[in-house]
């Protein structure tokens, strides 16, 4: 069994795919088994359980050999090297060796108890499930001139390893290096290979993560390189490895299903590398055999996905249009992940959508209605946060989730002031906007957590300066009337402006323009009630006759 663990960790099935295809096994100690265990890597663990449920291959028969080490590629050219570990580990090798570890004497044995003692510690709580907590080196590449990412790869890593907590991984050091390209064959150069290959060595690494995503060529190698055991992956194997355990509707799930199966496809090279070393690397045909067949079965799996959400989508635009009937402007927030948009739509609805400080808390939508003191009403809704770096095959997999937004009268975009890159992720957020179709949809910027800043009275001064701005804390409540005035004022400029005659007996949508619009006249006359509003589009679609009504007054 133990070389089950070998295709790469744990991912829970998907849908469509049943539980007991799928072996849940503790890394690295064939004796813990964890029926559910969500760890790292949404690679093939799902493909790879089928394929042994077929017979096609079974983990039993796969033989594993210490791979020797060839870093036989060409050397690609390393402008500068840089080195860091995460604070107060050292990414040197340290002083336990295997050796050590495998002595049987009294020193070794005490040590094992330890080992097994601090194993079994590992085992942690994350999103409501118990996780086996493997321990992660990060790996980044800052490619010269490459101005694409406004993040700097010390920051982007310091995120990557924010990611993996989230995971359930325990970073344990990290390392980047400047390229002017990316290796073809290892993504890094192979000094770099060698020195993440002894940093795995010293600090028992389990996992290395890249800050960026890997070629299927590029995983094999390094995969091969740094031995069967040590798994490899990247940031978007992470990020759906996150939004696996993240999803709690039927909807999300299978968004994200289909996106984990869409990575993985073209990633499927693996079977290949475990047949060849099977035999000695003399059954290459038989291997490509194999991965035909492998994809041919994520293939069918992808359609059948594909159907099911299409049906469940159905049903939520059936829900949506019966929304869309009712008049109320739809306010949707969007912002990086962790800006504070779900501890916002809690303060002013009263839900209890999960706010945390953890990436990633929010992946469905959730609406609810604002109630202002002066009578107005907005819809208010949550959605997934936006990261740097984050996969397209992620935002086509929500395309239809962030619809809702491409709907919506009005974009919120809530910022973590008090975040040092808070400009780097204004940028971010925008660059994942152009990706959507909403550049027509009026914005408002929302600074928050400005209770968090270093200089409050600053932020404040400088939000004043600018246009659509507006300070808030949505911790503590800090500048809301602000907040529900600015949104008012902005729906203004989606809404159209109608000179109406509303007959007495249409009393029921005239207090729903008062309710939904800005109403900035109304007086009875002998035919009606005569207003001057801004109201909805749709509402003034409803209000067409009463218009022309108007029109003819003399
Ligand atoms: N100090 C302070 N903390 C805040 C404020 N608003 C939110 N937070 C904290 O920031 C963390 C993230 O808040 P969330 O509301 O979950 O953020 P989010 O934007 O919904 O995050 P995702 O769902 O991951 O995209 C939580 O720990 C909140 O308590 C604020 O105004 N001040
Ligand atoms: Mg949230």
């Amino acid at each position: 069994m133990m070389n089950a663990s070998l295709y790469g960790s744990i991912v829970r099935p998907s849908p469509v795919i049943p539980e007991h295809y799928v072996p849940c096994i503790s890394p690295r100690n064939p004796n813990r088994f964890r029926k559910e265990s969500k760890c790292i890597s949404s690679r093939l663990s799902s493909i790879s359980a089928l394929s042994q449920e077929l017979g096609l291959v079974s983990s039993n028969d796969v033989s594993l050999q210490s791979s020797v080490i060839k870093t036989t590629e060409p050397v690609q050219e390393e402008e500068k090297e840089e080195v860091s570990a995460e604070p107060g580990i050292d990414s040197e090798v340290s002083g336990i060796t295997p050796e050590d570890k495998a002595s049987g004497s009294p020193t070794g044995a005490k040590k094992k108890k330890e080992e097994q003692d601090s194993y079994d510690n590992r085992f942690t709580i994350r999103n409501g499930r118990e996780v086996f907590e493997e321990k992660a080196y990060l790996v980044g590449v800052e490619c010269k001139g490459d101005t694409q990412y406004s993040f700097g790869i010390e920051e982007s890593i310091k995120e990557l390893a924010q990611l993996a907590d989230t995971a359930g991984l325990m970073a344990v050091g990290s390392t980047y290096q400047k390229l002017s390209k990316p290796n073809p064959r290892t993504y890094i150069g192979s000094g770099k290979v060698s020195e993440i290959k002894s940093a795995i060595h010293a600090l028992d690494v389990e996992t290395v993560i890249f800050d960026d995503e890997l070629s299927a060529g590029q995983l094999r190698n390094l995969e091969k390189t740094f031995g069967g055991d040590v798994r490899v992956c990247d940031r978007t194997a992470l990020i759906l490895d996150i939004f696996n355990q993240r999803a709690a509707t039927h909807e999300a799930t299978l968004q994200v299903a289909l996106a984990q199966m869409e990575y993985q496809l073209p990633r499927l090279t693996k079977m290949w590398t475990h047949l060849e070393r099977q035999s000695g690397g003399k059954v290459k045909g038989m291997g490509e055999k194999q991965i035909e067949v492998d994809k041919r079965i994520l293939r069918n799996e992808i359609g059948v996905l594909k159907k099911e959400l299409e049906s469940v989508r159905k049903h939520r635009k059936q829900y949506r249009n019966r929304r869309i009937s009712v008049p109320v402007p739809v306010v949707s927030l969007v912002g990086y992940t962790n800006a504070g948009k779900s501890t916002l739509l809690n303060q002013l609805t009263g839900a209890d959508v999960l706010a945390e400080d953890k990436l990633f808390a929010t992946l469905d939508p959730t609406t609810r209605r604002v109630q202002m003191k002066n009578g107005k009403e907005f819809l208010l809704t949550d959605t997934v946060g936006f990261i740097q770096k984050l996969p397209t095959t992620l935002i086509a997999a929500f395309r239809a989730t962030l619809e809702e937004i491409s709907e919506s009268s009005l974009l919120v975009h809530v910022v973590d002031i008090s975040h040092p890159l808070s400009e780097q992720q204004i940028d971010a957020v925008d660059k994942v906007l152009s990706e959507l179709d909403v550049s027509s949809i009026p914005r408002l910027m929302v600074w928050n957590k400005v209770d968090k800043a270093s200089d409050p009275l600053k932020i404040r001064k400088e939000a004043e300066k600018r246009e659509d701005v507006v300070c808030i804390s949505a911790l503590n409540g800090d500048g809301l009337p602000e907040f529900c005035s600015a949104v008012q004022e902005k729906l203004k400029d989606s809404m159209v402006w109608v000179e109406a005659l509303l007959p007495f007996d249409k009393g029921d949508l005239l207090s729903t323009i008062h309710q939904v619009g800005m109403v900035e006249k109304s007086e009875y006359t002998e035919e009606g009630t005569f207003i001057r509003a801004h109201v909805p589009l749709r509402f003034a679609r409803l209000l067409t006759p009463m218009r022309q009504l108007c029109a003819s007054r003399p």
